[in-house]
């Protein structure tokens, strides 16, 4: 390419043949160019290799290679390209579109290409390789996890009792001292008088119990409070204080047929209404009926 843009310049620049033939090949298109430089006809011709070596050190000539690259391009980008790749990014950015030649695609192709693909290449490696490791742990997390949750259903049909609580909020009240389940316990097997628990007003046999009694035993007034469970009336008054729900959870079913029943099953099934209150039942749940007839309420004919 020197000789032949050497030829060229001989041709077009008339001065030239006899100081390119005293000067080496390597340095006559720069000494060429300085003189092209002032020469109105050198641009418009020789171009190719008197304008490669100057532009390189004078910015104005990059305009000249845009117009000139549609020709000339094969020639220049093989050394602007290493050159000007970090410096004149934004100067250097006008060639691409004029770069249709083979020749300046392939290099920056070729130098661009490499580092892309390896970063991607261990880019990917590293996720690739991660998620392959992960699989085996997440395994063993997933089957860990429902052995963990297949646990504790098993732990919770066998006692529903001691996992209830941690199901729901508790409602749960402070108790009075002396007022423990252990104490009402106690209660129940050494009471006072043998009418302590049943109440005052109710003869030591079991009776019974219109709708209208039990109404009667609403807990309000100085009386006592009664309940039904499965059809058998019991005095709540003297466990009133003992119930860990509260005095006012169990005076909502005093004096209630229905309502008492529905609100224990609803809050605590489990509790055996009939051990802890067995000693506090009064009597059995009849129609209005049944008792009409007879004075008062004739607790003997139950048994
Ligand atoms: C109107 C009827 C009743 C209502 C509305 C009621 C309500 C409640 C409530 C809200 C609690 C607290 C539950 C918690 O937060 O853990 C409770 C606890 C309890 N109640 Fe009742 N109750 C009623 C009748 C009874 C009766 C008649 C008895 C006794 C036979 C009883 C025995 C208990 C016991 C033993 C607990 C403690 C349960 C536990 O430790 O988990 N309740 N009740």
């Amino acid at each position: 390419y020197r000789n032949q843009s050497t030829r060229l310049s001989a041709r077009t620049g008339k001065q030239d043949p006899g100081k390119t033939g005293a000067r080496s090949p390597i340095a006559e298109p720069e000494r060429n160019d300085e003189g092209a430089r002032n020469r109105p006809e050198i641009p418009k011709v020789t171009l190719d290799g008197g304008e490669n070596e100057k532009n390189t050190t004078a910015g104005g000539f990059q305009k000249d290679r845009q117009a000139t690259n549609a020709i000339t391009c094969d020639t220049k980008p093989k050394p602007s390209i290493p050159l000007g790749m970090s410096p004149p990014s934004p100067n250097y950015a006008m060639p691409p579109p004029p770069r249709p030649s083979s020749n300046a695609k392939r290099k920056p192709e070729t130098t661009l290409i490499p580092p892309p693909p390896n970063r991607s290449s261990t880019l990917r490696a590293a996720p690739t390789l991660s998620t392959t490791l992960r699989p085996p742990p997440s395994i063993a997390s997933s089957l860990r996890a429902p052995r963990s949750r297949s646990l504790a259903p098993s732990t919770s049909s066998l006692s529903t009792s001691t996992l209830s609580p941690s199901t729901r909020p508790s409602k749960k009240v402070l108790l009075d001292p002396g007022h423990s389940p252990l104490d009402w316990a106690h209660l129940t097997t050494n009471p006072p008088t043998p009418t302590f628990l049943r109440g005052a007003d109710v003869p030591p046999q079991l009776i019974r119990v219109p709708p209208s009694a039990l109404n009667w035993h609403n807990g309000r007034k100085g009386r006592d409070a009664w309940g039904v469970w499965q059809g058998k009336v019991y005095n709540l008054t003297p466990y009133m204080k003992f119930h860990p729900g509260g005095v006012g959870e169990l005076m909502r079913g005093a004096g209630k047929v229905g309502d008492g029943e529905r609100l224990f099953n609803e809050v605590h099934p489990w509790v055996s209404w009939e051990n802890m209150l067995g000693e506090c039942l009064v009597g059995i749940l009849v129609s209005e009926n049944e008792v009409t007839g007879k004075e008062g309420n004739d607790l003997e004919e139950i048994d």
